[in-house]
């Protein structure tokens, strides 16, 4: 007789306990069952089941390979067991531990009975660090890890099982009477499973999470920068093991190698810690069950109504569909409906927002997100909200500022203006509180107080005062901490870096440290397109922007290179420059960062000659490539082109470094990274330049006329990749600087150049350079 295994909440092959286990008994069959008390219960939204049938549609290839068919069901899942049974009957029920919701916990009980009741062995091996039937959170620690420290078991390499049996189909919103869903995915379509769950552990611990330790918490940076792996911790497609393991694998393998970025190190420790917290508070929901729906601490438990009067009703609304007057609460609120996902920070603001601010009930407030929660995880999810809701006790309660965090996580405004576009017509100074814009700025923006965007649905200075009244008046109830000590002998964290992260111990110094730069340091703009066949998270989300403007810019540059200049991350390459300009001198002045453009105009392109990035000195640069501002010593490389010059043209060497004559005469000299900090050559290499000046060379690139392209040095050479129109001319040669002056001097580039501009009718350039600028 064959085993059956019943898929849950871990759609994959590998490092499945209860699949192994199964296989290793004889013959299996595999069960995957619609629930109708699931689909219809209020966490679960249509985009939940977009995310389901993707994962199924994996995992039923990878049977069939393997030899069994995912058998899909509907129904009530003791009702499908009976009815396979009868049909097939089987020795054995096997699947994974599951703490879910009270419908699921439930459903457990009643699959249990009803085993028990035909004889049938119900084995549930565990698949994460949460401990059935704990008896003291002292030794929990060691659980854990004595089950997340092991290796990951590989998937079985072949299965047996019965043939005859009708497979199923998998179930569209339609046929389960559901809306489609409307949240954009962050991956494409039909590509959520193992296969994804891999890739994306993959580029975090490779790629993305280099700097996972500062940019986290901040809007701008965390979509990329976080792991994005909850969703598939929350369908299963991945084991928490698996990603332990990998973790720890790539934390030994950076330690201690002087070529690893050292920021790897820490960012891995502090991702490590996080996985600790997972099983954690899922522990609390699995050793009380009730927190779904009632306070941990009975002292706190009736702090808040339980229902929502007329006013309490319209507040909710407002909040749940991101129309406070709040900036920063409505972003996040209309990121999470557009997408089902929000880094942590912004997920306990908006608790905070809800339940303080607006004294809403917690529960109201925990399902509307755990609704839209792409990655809902019951345990998680209604301990964070109880936490969040100083529903607890034994944390220090944190009451969020929303227009504080709105400044202090997005200076310039960019996530606000990004998820909330009626505010895009505001100057930054007005974005964070859009109620106290002038009439001058109304009239000039179109931007209407009250009417474009909504007042401020409360005055947050009165409500957190009263909410601090009411939380001290509660917990007046239990002077000596009796009740909260309970709390916290069945709940509480025993590890130091749990206790932190649920405010008991202040963070120490390079914790604060590290928050602070958080908060402050520079986002660099999100990495677009992601390697190892991890489709973009969320840039292909951000609705459509005006266009930027640059001043100044010739039309023809503005038509061919808005596309690029509309991507968010443009906008955050110029916020961050702003930023940097704040800090200390950038170099050159913001005036002459497109001067190149601004001189040659793109028709007239005639030789493109590329640099790197402007000098770092003072006075230096002037947005032209190599070039230096008149009365300034001529530099080096500089002075080697004007050997060059004299070598291969005759041209008497200039006593100036000025270069604007080539500029005019068609000759574009172009940065690939067009700002540099003072006296940081490269500072600003990665922040985005490269992918607008790549934008610039392809523009020339599909011009119809000829160009000569002179590459000089290494890293312009690299770019010759993106000359494909066969009728332009690329001259490769060394880079002038004396370095490599001997690969350069002799290339004879300048006549070079004006023969191949005469064979195609386009003139020659007059390269001497006038004796003064
Ligand atoms: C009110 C509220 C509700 C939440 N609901 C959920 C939920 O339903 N499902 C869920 O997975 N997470 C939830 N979280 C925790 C956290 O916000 C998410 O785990 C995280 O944002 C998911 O993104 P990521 O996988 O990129 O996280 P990363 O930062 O890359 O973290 C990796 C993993 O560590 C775990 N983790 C990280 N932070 C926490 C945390 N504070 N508590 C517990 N585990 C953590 C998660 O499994 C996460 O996938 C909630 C937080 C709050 C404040």
């Amino acid at each position: 007789m064959p085993h059956l295994v019943w898929f849950k909440r871990d759609l994959r092959i590998q490092d499945h306990a209860a699949l192994l286990g199964a296989a290793e008994c004889g013959e299996v069959l595999a069960l995957y069952v619609y629930e109708p008390e699931q689909y219809r219960h209020p966490e679960f939204h249509p985009a939940h089941l977009s995310v389901l049938n993707d994962a199924l549609a994996e995992l039923r290839e990878q049977l069939d390979e393997l030899g069994v068919a995912l058998l899909l069901r509907h129904g009530e899942a003791v009702a499908v067991l009976e009815a396979l049974w009868r049909d097939v009957p089987f020795s054995s029920l096997w699947a994974h531990q599951e703490t879910g919701n009270w419908v699921s916990y439930q459903r457990d009980r009643r699959v249990h009975t009803w085993a028990k009741g035909r004889g049938l062995p119900f084995y549930e091996p565990p698949q994460n660090g949460v401990v059935r039937r704990l008896r003291s959170r002292d030794t929990w620690a060691e659980e854990w890890e004595a089950r997340m420290g092991s290796a990951p078991r590989p998937a079985p390499e072949r299965l047996r099982g019965p043939q005859h049996l009708p497979p199923g189909d998998l179930l569209t919103h339609r046929d389960l009477g559901l809306p489609e869903n409307d949240k954009v995915l962050p991956w494409l379509p039909g590509a959520f499973g193992e296969h994804l769950a891999h890739a994306t552990l993959h580029s975090f611990l490779n790629e993305r999470g280099v700097n996972y330790t500062r940019e986290m918490s901040s809007p701008l940076t965390a979509e990329h920068a976080c792991s994005r792996l909850s969703v598939h911790l929350a369908f299963g497609t991945l084991s928490l093991r698996t990603v332990v393991h990998a973790t720890r694998q790539r934390l030994a393998a950076v330690t201690g190698d002087p070529e690893a970025d050292p920021r790897w190190v820490r960012s891995l420790r502090s991702f490590e810690s996080r996985l600790h917290w997972h099983c954690h508070f899922m522990q609390r929901l699995e050793s009380e069950p009730e927190m779904e729906f009632r306070g941990l601490n009975p002292t706190l438990a009736d702090l808040r109504p339980e229902e929502l009067d007329e006013v309490a009703q319209a507040r909710f609304v407002a909040w749940a569909s991101g129309r406070t007057g709040y900036p920063m609460v409505d972003a996040c609120m209309r990121m999470l409906l557009a997408t089902g996902w929000l880094p942590f920070r912004m997920r306990a603001l908006l608790v905070s927002f809800a339940t303080e601010q607006l004294w809403l009930p917690w529960r109201a407030v925990g399902l509307h997100l755990a609704r839209h929660w792409l990655d809902n995880e019951p345990g998680i999810h209604w301990s964070q909200v109880q936490m969040q809701a100083g529903m607890v006790g034994i944390n220090t309660l944190r009451i969020y500022n929303p227009t504080k965090q709105a400044r202090d996580q997005d200076p310039d405004g960019v996530f606000l203006r990004r998820w909330l576009p009626e505010l895009r017509v505001l100057p930054s100074v007005y974005v964070h509180e859009p109620h106290l814009t002038p009439p001058l700025v109304q009239a000039e923006t179109g931007f209407r107080v009250g009417e474009s965007y909504p007042l401020p649905i409360v005055d947050d200075r009165k409500t957190v005062r009263a909410a601090k009244q009411r939380h001290q008046q509660a917990q007046a109830r239990d002077p000596e901490r009796e009740v909260a000590r309970q709390v916290y002998e069945r709940h509480g964290s025993r590890k130091k870096a749990q206790l932190r992260a649920e405010g008991r111990m202040s963070p120490s110094r390079r914790e604060q440290r590290a928050t602070v730069l958080a908060s402050s340091a520079p986002s660099p703009p999100p990495r677009p397109v992601l390697s190892h066949g991890q489709p973009l998270l969320f840039d292909t989300l951000v609705p459509e922007l005006p266009p930027v403007t640059l001043p100044r810019l010739p039309a023809d540059w503005q038509a061919v290179l808005s596309p690029v200049m509309q991507r968010s991350a443009f906008r955050e390459l110029l916020a961050f420059v702003a930023l940097e300009r704040e800090q200390g001198p950038v170099y050159p002045p913001e005036p002459e960062v497109f001067v190149a453009l601004h001189l040659t105009p793109l028709k007239a392109v005639r030789v493109v000659i590329l640099g790197q990035d402007p000098y770092h000195g003072p006075g230096q640069a002037q947005g032209l490539a190599f070039s230096v501002r008149p009365g300034m010593r001529v530099p080096p490389s500089l002075a080697n082109i004007h050997r060059e010059l004299a070598a291969d043209l005759g041209c008497p060497p200039p006593r100036h470094g000025d270069l604007r004559a080539w500029a005019r005469q068609g000759v574009l000299l172009l940065n690939t990274v067009l700002t540099v900090r003072r006296g940081e050559p490269g500072s600003h290499a990665n922040r985005g330049w490269e992918t607008f000046t790549d934008a610039v060379i392809r523009a020339v690139n599909a011009r119809p006329e000829r160009v000569v392209f002179l590459l000089w040095g290494a890293q312009a050479r690299r770019k010759a990749r993106l000359i494909t129109a066969p009728h332009h001319v690329v001259l490769e040669a060394g880079h002038p600087s004396p370095l490599s002056a001997a690969r350069f001097l002799g290339s004879r580039p300048f006549s070079q150049a004006n023969a191949a501009l005469r064979e195609a009718g386009r003139g020659e350039v007059a390269w001497c350079l006038p004796e003064r600028p």
